[in-house]
């Protein structure tokens, strides 16, 4: 089928990337013409494990374009997604900025055939008639400026014009660091609308998907496929990641008391988590969630509730828990160290969660800037930022290129992203090459008895 994504961040480069891969033919459009050159040039513009090689081979298919030509993108694609950020406005609400100048660029370029226009987007709850609205009015725009140019006969064909697109809302559950994997393998995908035309044709897009042609255990039953109303489908998104963010809240609650009774939090996750109706994912206590998206959506759930005139109380308190958590570490330096001003703190991993380059919103931002206004010195090794280095523009911590540099002088380690190489450092050497061997392990990533016999002192979360 003929796609055009728009946007091509985490979501949308992985979705065009692998739509591509799938065999359908996928024009990706971004107004960011740095990137569009770069992803020309076969390099993708993130780190997502996978996805540089399924884009080069869809390039070399020709499979997949990478375009800055919104009106070649709405000429060729059948489907058209967006999925442009949706970021946090200081209000708490979701700013759909980006999305209403693609859905109006929509309209402007809108010139015959049926299309479906999805919302990939995590959009508030009623955006999916609203993205109507704003095409609609994207037509109208065009029509006045060809009335005014006399284009009669064009002209004539509008209104028709205007009536052959459907929108859908096909929410995105993928993570971060391993968005190809979810793309191939989703627990389900969510198909919302009301058109049964535009849902068959979305169910054809993902057929292969759904049947676990890619998927790497390929005798699985096929993927549900859940096709609800629009506001529902985005409702599901929202609430998805709510959930999560709250079970996460939870057990770092959980973790908190266990700190002050003495029991292990690990050891109670994995006891509640047989049960099979709590389940044992993200039961992972540890220095609060951050990254692009819990952050924000669980905000503009609550803002949502507010406009409603309901407030979401259970949400506050997940959102307040996760404030405070994400800066325990900063608690448990000062029990150790007392004094931070003067000292020298060393943070292992810097974005929000392991195998991503994605900074948005990570835990290690606030910690960095606790630090510093306490007087500390900070210095950090993170195995992406390290090598991409001042591309991310971070402020206040100094970026080594290796962790026994980084441990070289610090009075205290903090983990603070779980990146796997973490599991493998010379501990033993790091700890000979410190002022104060302490790590605070902020993710329980780590044995604390084998640190404790390289010579750490190690404080994990609730354990
Ligand atoms: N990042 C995730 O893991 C994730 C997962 C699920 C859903 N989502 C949602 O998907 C959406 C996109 O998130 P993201 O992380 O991929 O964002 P992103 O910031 O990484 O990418 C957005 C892209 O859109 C481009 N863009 C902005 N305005 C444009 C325009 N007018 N025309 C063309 N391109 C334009 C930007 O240049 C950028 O490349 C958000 O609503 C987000 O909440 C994100
Ligand atoms: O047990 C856990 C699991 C996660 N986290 C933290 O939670 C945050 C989010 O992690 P994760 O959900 O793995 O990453 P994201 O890429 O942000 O993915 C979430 O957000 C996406 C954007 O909406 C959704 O598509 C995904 O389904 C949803 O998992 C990170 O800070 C993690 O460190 C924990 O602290 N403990």
């Amino acid at each position: 089928m003929r796609v055009c994504v728009i946007g091509t961040g985490y979501v949308g480069l992985v979705t065009g990337a692998c739509l591509a891969h799938i065999g359908h033919d996928v024009i990706c459009v971004d107004n960011n013409e740095e990137k569009v050159k770069l992803m020309k040039s076969g390099q993708s513009p993130i780190f997502e494990p996978g996805l540089s090689e399924i884009m080069q081979a869809a390039i070399q298919t020709g499979k997949i374009e990478f375009s800055t030509d919104l009106a070649a993108g709405v000429a060729h694609g059948e489907i058209l997604f967006i999925a442009v950020g949706t970021p946090p406005l200081p209000t708490g609400e979701s700013d759909t900025r980006y999305v209403e100048a693609v859905a109006r660029g929509i309209g402007n370029h809108l010139n015959g055939g049926y299309k479906v226009i999805v919302n990939k987007s995590t959009v508030p709850i009623g955006s999916g008639d609203w993205v109507r609205m704003i095409v609609l009015d994207g037509i109208a725009e065009r029509q006045k400026t060809l009335v005014t140019a006399g284009g009669v006969a064009e002209e004539e064909r509008l209104p028709e014009i205007a009536y052959q697109f459907d929108v859908v809302s096909n929410p995105e559950f993928l993570r971060e660091g391993s968005a190809v994997y979810d793309t191939f393998n989703p627990d389900r995908i969510v198909l919302g609308g009301n058109s049964q035309k535009a849902i068959a044709l979305m169910k054809e897009l993902y057929t292969p998907i759904v049947e676990r042609q890619y998927a790497e255990d390929k005798s699985l039953p096929p993927v549900p496929v859940l096709a609800t109303d629009l506001s529902s489908a985005e409702m599901i998104k929202y609430a998805a990641n709510a959930f999560l963010a709250t079970k996460i809240s939870f057990i770092n609650e959980v973790a908190n008391i266990c700190d002050r009774v003495g029991a292990d939090v690990t050891q109670v996750a994995k006891g509640i988590g047989l049960d099979s109706r709590i389940g044992n994912k993200f039961l992972q206590a540890g220095i609060g969630w951050g990254g692009s998206c819990f952050p924000k959506d669980v905000s503009a759930l609550i803002h949502t509730a507010d406009d409603y005139g309901y407030e979401a109380q259970l949400l506050k308190s997940a959102v307040t828990v996760n404030e405070r958590q994400r800066l325990i570490a900063l608690e448990k330096l000062q029990q150790v160290l007392k004094i931070l001003k003067g000292k020298t703190v060393g943070l292992l991993g810097l974005t929000f969660k392991p195998d991503t380059d994605d900074l948005r919103d990570a835990p290690a931002l606030n910690l960095i800037e606790q630090l510093n206004r306490l007087g500390a010195k900070v210095k950090a090794y993170d195995p992406i930022v390290s090598q991409t280095g001042l591309r991310h523009g971070i402020s206040g911590v100094l970026v080594e290129t290796d962790a026994e540099r980084l441990a070289d002088g610090c009075d205290a380690l903090v983990l603070v992203t779980e990146w796997q190489q973490f599991s493998t450092l010379d501990y033993a050497k790091m700890a000979t090459l410190m002022t104060h061997p302490v790590i605070i392990d902020g993710r329980n990533y780590l044995d604390p008895e084998t640190m404790v016999r390289a010579g750490f002192q190690y404080v994990g979360i609730g354990r």
